[in-house]
């Protein structure tokens, strides 16, 4: 997580009195992330994730999101639980920002991907949409399809010339073959299972399996294939921009066994995976921009995710990228 939002020991103190999780021991701001001022809390009863939530979250969408996730661990999928206070509530308010405090969960997030990460991630990605079905309210994705171009519009004075271009012409092919509504299943998606959000632990042969996911400030309702495509090009790409046919292979069929797509997901992949691309270039390019001067984060690099619309732009159908 990035720390945007200082806090400091005596506002933390008093915060923690609204708990019953015990004495604070130790916090510390955590650098890792982008979104959200993220604190690492040590207390007399074990170790706990505070989040102050900041920028493109919605307060107005927070009981959602904390509902979601409840609902997902409740089903037995392992992720954050929100803690409430000792008067029910788990969203608060801390040095003026919404803010909530939720378990810690063990493992680590991989910083090198193996294929042996792949399958494990394909049949977690499963079981979240899974697991997701039983959570009867829905949110709209607001980085969907139609957000694109309007994010575009964003950067365009900042944005090189020739780099504009490019994604106006990408965007028109993309939004044109993009699935009407109803084409492709639908239910609760995370959004953004990057590596970072996805903790493993390993045995002693080096096998690793998920110890649960994280981050599901993204998540909204939209095509769950459009979750499958984020993950390929979030897993499948190593650090010169090839395309790892074996790590997307082992994801898609991970996922097949526990819900094979449908026909039309298949045909649509190709065009989900240069929106995913597209979506997470816009965002780190309109964050590259209009990063705080300050802030404790590091920036993403927008042009990762050009070269990935580019693989995809050439991948004429589903066998190209691991179907
Ligand atoms: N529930 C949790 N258990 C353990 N570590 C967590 C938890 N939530 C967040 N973290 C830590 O915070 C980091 C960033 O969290 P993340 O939710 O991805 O932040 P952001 O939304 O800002 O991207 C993670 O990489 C991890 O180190
Ligand atoms: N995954 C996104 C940025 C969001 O960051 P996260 O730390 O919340 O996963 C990207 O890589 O652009």
């Amino acid at each position: 997580m990035a720390v945007y939002t200082e806090v400091t020991d005596e506002a933390l103190r008093a915060f923690l009195a609204e708990y019953g999780i015990g004495e604070l021991q130790a916090y510390r701001g955590i650098a890792e992330g982008v979104e959200n001022s993220n604190y690492a809390l040590k207390t007399t009863q074990g170790d706990f994730i505070l989040t102050l939530y900041e920028k493109r979250v919605d307060p107005a969408e927070l009981p959602w999101f904390l509902g979601l996730m409840r609902h997902l661990a409740a089903q037995g999928l392992s992720c954050p639980e929100p803690v409430p206070g000792r008067d029910g509530a788990a969203l608060r308010q801390l040095a003026g920002r919404p803010a909530a405090i939720c378990t810690f969960l063990p493992g680590f997030w991989p910083r090198r991907v193996r294929p042996s990460h792949c399958a494990p991630l394909g049949d977690a990605l499963a079981r979240l949409h899974a697991a997701g079905m039983g959570f009867p309210a829905t949110r709209k994705n607001g980085l969907g399809a139609e957000a694109w171009a309007p994010l575009l519009d964003r950067c365009r004075a900042d944005g090189e010339p020739g780099l504009i271009a490019e994604l106006d012409a990408a965007l028109a092919a993309i939004l044109a073959e993009w699935p009407a509504p109803g084409a492709l299943p639908i239910g609760h998606i995370h959004a953004d299972l990057f590596p970072d959000n996805v903790f493993f632990l390993e045995d002693a042969g080096r096998r690793p399996r998920i110890s649960g996911l994280i981050d599901f400030y993204f998540a909204c309702t939209d095509m769950l294939a459009y979750d499958i495509a984020i993950v390929l090009n979030a897993w499948c790409f190593e650090s010169d921009y090839q395309f790892n046919v074996t790590k997307a292979r082992a994801i898609l069929s991970a996922y097949g066994a526990r819900r094979p797509l449908t026909p039309a997901e298949w045909a649509a992949l190709p065009v989900l995976c240069r929106g995913a691309a597209m979506r997470f270039l816009l965002t780190r390019l309109y964050d590259w921009v209009n990063t705080p001067p300050g802030a404790m984060v590091t920036r993403k690099d927008p042009l990762e995710y050009l070269h990935r619309l580019r693989f995809f732009a050439h991948a004429r159908d589903a066998a190209a990228i691991g179907g």
